[in-house]
């Protein structure tokens, strides 16, 4: 069986359209129509929307747009009558219902509305203004799975060909899952965007807002959330993503201080590649994405976009170093470290200064400097906290070593050294 999104959107707008919930069922109608402009049905089915919802005009547009498509169609013609009745426009009226009878509509139908035409042409009421089309905002996950072994490795039964791999829960196909959306979830996936209109990645348009919008919220998890779909990508982020496996939460963390209209952005691409790489670098990664970086990073002049990529090279090369120093060149390391940091933020890269600063505090801890492997281990904890969530893994991580830098594994080991003098 075809997976027909038109269908399927016109399905669900008939099934919010009997639970008298026109204005989805509207929006519904409007996403078959933009999909498949060559059925009559689409137009046919909005047109009776808008009446529900007393838009006239509208309706007696839609009605138009179902005649042009299939002409003297009876339905199109009784529609296209009462809104031009609700406008005032008696004589157009009467001049459908006239052409609905001659095609054959129900005489009984046509009687009453050319009485209706007659009454409200003797006393016009005033035209009622339109319904708002408010379709709230319902945070809502189209696909979370929890996080149940995949499958299992077992004999298949046939000689031949030995063990086999076998599911152990219930895979579910995309196009399942949007099959089984409600008509309200459904017209707010359908609203969102779709990188793929243009090229052949994907099927059809719902596998395309699917690889546009989708999350990986693990190895074997990946989702749509409708409101979070609306975060735009930027290179030097205000805010992160953030899916804890253990409550199922996903949310999303402000990296510092954002004021009221300013934009909120995350990251499509691994902490490391955004700040750890050359515009064109990034570039190439966010091509699979089928769109060009605009943001303020990937904006800048050539010149200052030139300073940025050395920066973010150079962020990448002291990441490197670390692990080659040796123990007793813990001061160089701790440097090293703060540099880091310093470059992170002039990056305005606002994440992962909490991979440097955990480093920083096993040095501390090494050389017995409880107060700054303190430092060191309270600024990980925090930043991890503040990027992750306290209820996260990796804030996890570092608690213990945060409430007490002694149980950190090389602690004390090293010999004593005073390194108040290296922080951020
Ligand atoms: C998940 S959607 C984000 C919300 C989307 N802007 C919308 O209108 O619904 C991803 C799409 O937004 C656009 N986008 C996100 N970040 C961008 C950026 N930094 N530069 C240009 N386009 C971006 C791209 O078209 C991308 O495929």
């Amino acid at each position: 069986m075809t997976f027909n999104i038109a269908v399927l959107a016109k399905v669900k707008g008939n099934s919010a359209f009997m639970a008298n919930d026109y204005a989805t069922a509207r929006s519904l109608y409007t996403h078959a129509m933009t999909i498949d402009q060559s059925n009559h049905i689409y137009p046919l089915n909005r047109a009776m929307a808008n009446l529900k919802l007393a838009r006239w005009d509208e309706a007696e547009a839609d009605a138009t747009k179902s005649l042009e498509l299939s002409p003297h169609n009876v339905k199109a013609l009784g529609r296209r009558a009462v809104a031009r009745r609700e406008l005032g426009r008696w004589a157009a009226a009467r001049n459908d219902i006239q052409t609905f009878i001659d095609h054959g509509g129900d005489s009984t139908y046509a009687a009453q509305e050319l009485k209706a035409i007659e009454g409200a042409e003797r006393s016009p009421a005033p035209v009622p203004s339109s319904d708002s089309d408010n379709l709230g905002d319902a945070f809502q996950n189209l696909q979370v799975e929890d996080g149940t072994d995949l499958f299992t490795i077992r004999d298949s039964g046939l000689l031949q060909k030995g063990a086999g791999a076998f599911a152990a829960r219930e895979f579910h196909c995309v196009e399942a899952e949007i099959r089984n959306l409600s008509p309200g979830n459904l017209d707010k996936f359908l609203s969102l965007h779709n990188s793929h209109a243009e090229c052949s990645c994907y099927p059809n348009l719902a596998l395309g807002i699917y690889g546009t919008n989708s999350f990986s919220f693990s190895d074997d998890n990946s989702g749509i959330c409708l409101k979070a779909s609306r975060f735009n990508h930027s290179c030097s982020p205000n805010a992160r993503y953030s899916f804890n496996a253990n409550t199922g939460a996903f949310r999303i963390y402000a990296l510092g201080h954002i004021p009221v209209g300013e934009e909120i952005f995350v990251m499509y691409i691994s902490g490391s590649r955004v700040y750890g790489s050359t515009r064109q670098f990034r570039q190439n990664l966010l091509n699979a994405h089928h769109f060009t970086c605009a943001c303020s990073v990937c904006s800048l002049p050539e010149a200052e976009s030139k300073m940025s990529d050395a920066r973010r090279v150079k962020l990448t090369e002291l990441w490197e170093s670390i692990p080659s120093f040796s123990p007793t060149q813990g001061r160089q390391r701790l440097k090293v470290i703060v540099k880091g940091i310093h470059l992170l933020k002039e990056e305005g890269f606002l994440a992962d200064a909490d991979d440097f600063a955990n480093d920083a505090g096993i040095v501390c801890a090494y050389h017995s400097d409880w107060a700054s492997a303190r430092y060191w281990t309270r600024f990980t904890y925090e930043t991890r906290v503040a990027e992750f969530g306290e209820d996260s893994t990796r804030a996890a991580q570092v608690r213990g070593v945060y409430l007490n830098p002694k149980s950190i594994q090389m602690a004390g080991r090293g010999p004593h050294k005073e390194l108040s003098d290296i922080r951020v």
